[in-house]
């Protein structure tokens, strides 16, 4: 709940053209709903794709003050973040309500972008893998395997988002290395292998490069670096890493 539309028009706006991306590399911004259809405006024709923060799983009707994935996608929305732990811990969304979203999103045609991780209490329990592993499993319940290649996951430590306090590198690596381990068990080394594994939680320009130098760790979720200059500055990062 960053950026009036006029902010994120401005802010965006000023991205475009200081922001280079490769074919191997994708750039997405995900403004409030408010913010969507102006940002889908600038942004066409540029490298900067467009996703949205949430969608409902159903096509209409009395489910006042949601938003559909038709809505998106008729004004040029290409992604979806869903399952992130503020919606899962402040707005109750629970894996069976992550899981019908995501179907939706997936038959739209959408990208959805799945959100797991730990509370700090679950990892100083020792329940880290058991976490991620029970969010991972239910939310892809009943998915074909050609369905479920196209999430992209983010493994965001709960305790890592908007703290300041950034997992390490290897902490990091520990758990992307147990999601691709996961999906082969689920599906096979190739579906493991070709699924992104975004890294999110206080990634800062300062911290980004040793993320991502990491083997299963593929590019990151950015939340209060993305609205500033910082964000810029990680694009750089990326591109030069790439290259
Ligand atoms: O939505 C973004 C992620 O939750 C990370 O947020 P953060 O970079 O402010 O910690």
């Amino acid at each position: 709940m960053n950026k009036t539309n006029t902010e994120a028009a401005e802010f965006v706006s000023k991205l475009i053209g200081q922001i280079r991306t490769e074919d191997k590399f994708e750039v997405i911004v995900c403004p409030p709903f408010t913010a969507l259809e102006k940002i889908c405006d600038i942004t066409s024709g540029s490298n900067i794709k467009v996703g949205a923060q949430n969608a409902f799983y159903e096509d209409k009707g009395a489910y006042t003050g949601e938003i559909s994935v038709n809505m998106l996608k008729d004004i040029g929305v290409e992604y979806v973040i869903l399952g992130h732990s503020e919606r899962r811990h402040i707005f109750q969304e629970n894996d069976e309500l992550i899981n019908k979203k995501l179907k939706k999103v997936i038959v739209s045609g959408l990208t959805p972008i799945l959100c797991v991780g730990e509370k700090l209490e679950e990892r100083e329990k020792g329940l880290t893998f058991n976490v991620v592993e029970k969010q991972i499993k239910e939310a892809f319940y009943g998915l074909t395997q050609e369905e479920a290649s196209k999430i992209i996951i983010a493994y965001e430590p709960v305790w890592a988002i908007g703290t300041g306090k950034v997992a390490t590198p290897n902490q990091a690596q520990e758990v992307h290395k147990f999601i691709r381990d996961l999906l082969k068990n689920i599906f096979n080394e190739e579906f493991a292998k070709n699924t992104t594994i975004l890294y999110g939680g206080s990634i800062k320009p300062n911290n980004y490069l040793g993320l991502f130098g990491k083997t299963d760790i593929d590019g990151g979720l950015v939340g209060g670096a993305s609205l500033t200059e910082d964000f810029v500055e990680l694009a750089k990062i990326m591109k030069e890493i790439i290259e």
